[in-house]
């Protein structure tokens, strides 16, 4: 077990498409999603000690360190004994699987420390199985089946958010139809031309739901899109929503341009794979 620190990322996920294809009897949704991760994330350290969280960064004021934290039900799930450090840099609910993308790192790096991942972490939220390996992958199910993918070609991304935190739960109780058909078969992608293609004949099943509860979501995309986006669309249950450009120039310009408006918006790209170190 280490002495020392070691630092977790926790990448935003990003639902490039995401279909709900119905509902189970316990009332969750049956998926199937096009999820890949981005550079911009949370972090996490981890240290040898008794179990404790404490939380900083830009958006750690809206997040308390109490028991229902997901970084500290995970380290209770793997029967661990560690600090927690956690810098919230993405905004919480909104989304881009902040709390999921969280456990997961907590569990990375417990694994790290010697821990084994406990079982059934679904437990711990619907996104933790493919927030784990924080690659691109197809999920099904309610988010258990996780199919790795190729790696998808260079994007340059900006994610945004009005500042509106949407709750996931509500989001899914407002779908007026919940049976969609699934994803078109996901082909090997060379450019990022060829996913924009494919992704035009795909949908968000939750972005309808989410802009009635918040219709300044339909402001967000019209802002990417004016902004120069190739292809524009809300993550998850929303309400950050991502664009796709043809440059990091033109990225960095569109998040400028959309922080102006008091929004969070950040320029980014695809995740580098996660190295064990
Ligand atoms: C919508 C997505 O963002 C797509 O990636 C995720 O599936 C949501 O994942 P998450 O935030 O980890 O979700 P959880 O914390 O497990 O679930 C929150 C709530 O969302 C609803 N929920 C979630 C996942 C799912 N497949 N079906 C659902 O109906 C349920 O009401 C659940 O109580
Ligand atoms: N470490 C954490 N980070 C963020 N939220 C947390 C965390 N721990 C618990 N939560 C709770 O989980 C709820 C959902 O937050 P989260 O940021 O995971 O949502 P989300 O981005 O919409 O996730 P998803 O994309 O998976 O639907 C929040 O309301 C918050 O109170």
């Amino acid at each position: 077990m280490p002495m020392t620190s070691l630092v977790e990322p926790a990448p935003a996920k990003l639902n490039l498409a995401l279909h709900v294809t119905g509902r189970r009897a316990d009332g969750y949704h049956l998926l199937d999603s096009l999820v890949c991760f981005a550079s911009v994330g949370d972090e996490l350290h981890l240290s040898p000690g008794p179990l404790s969280l404490s939380i900083d960064g830009p958006f750690g004021e809206g997040l308390a360190p109490d028991d229902d934290n997901l970084c500290l039900r995970a380290a209770r799930l793997s029967g661990a004994e560690a600090a927690i450090r956690l810098t919230k840099n993405l905004p919480v609910a909104s989304g881009i699987g902040g709390g999921s993308a969280d456990a997961a790192a907590v569990l990375r790096g417990l694994l790290r420390m010697g821990y084994e991942l406990p079982p059934d972490l679904q437990r711990l939220g619907a996104d933790v199985p493919v927030c784990l390996a924080s690659a691109s992958a197809r999920m099904q199910g309610i988010g258990e089946h996780v199919t790795p993918l190729p790696a998808l070609p260079v994007l340059h991304l900006v994610l945004a958010n009005p500042a509106v935190a949407l709750s996931t739960p509500q989001v899914f109780a407002m779908m007026e139809q919940r049976e969609n058909p699934p994803l078109p078969k996901i082909p090997d992608f060379g450019t990022a031309g060829e996913l924009i293609r494919w992704l035009r004949g795909t949908r968000n099943d939750l972005e309808e739901p989410a802009r009635r509860l918040a219709p300044v979501i339909g402001e967000v995309l019209a802002a990417l899109d004016a902004t120069g986006a190739g292809f524009a669309r809300m993550s998850g249950s929303g309400a950050t929503c991502f664009g796709i450009f043809d440059s990091v120039g033109r990225a960095a310009e569109s998040a400028g341009i959309l922080a102006r408006q008091g929004w969070w918006a950040v320029a980014t790209e695809l995740a580098q794979p996660l190295v064990p170190g």
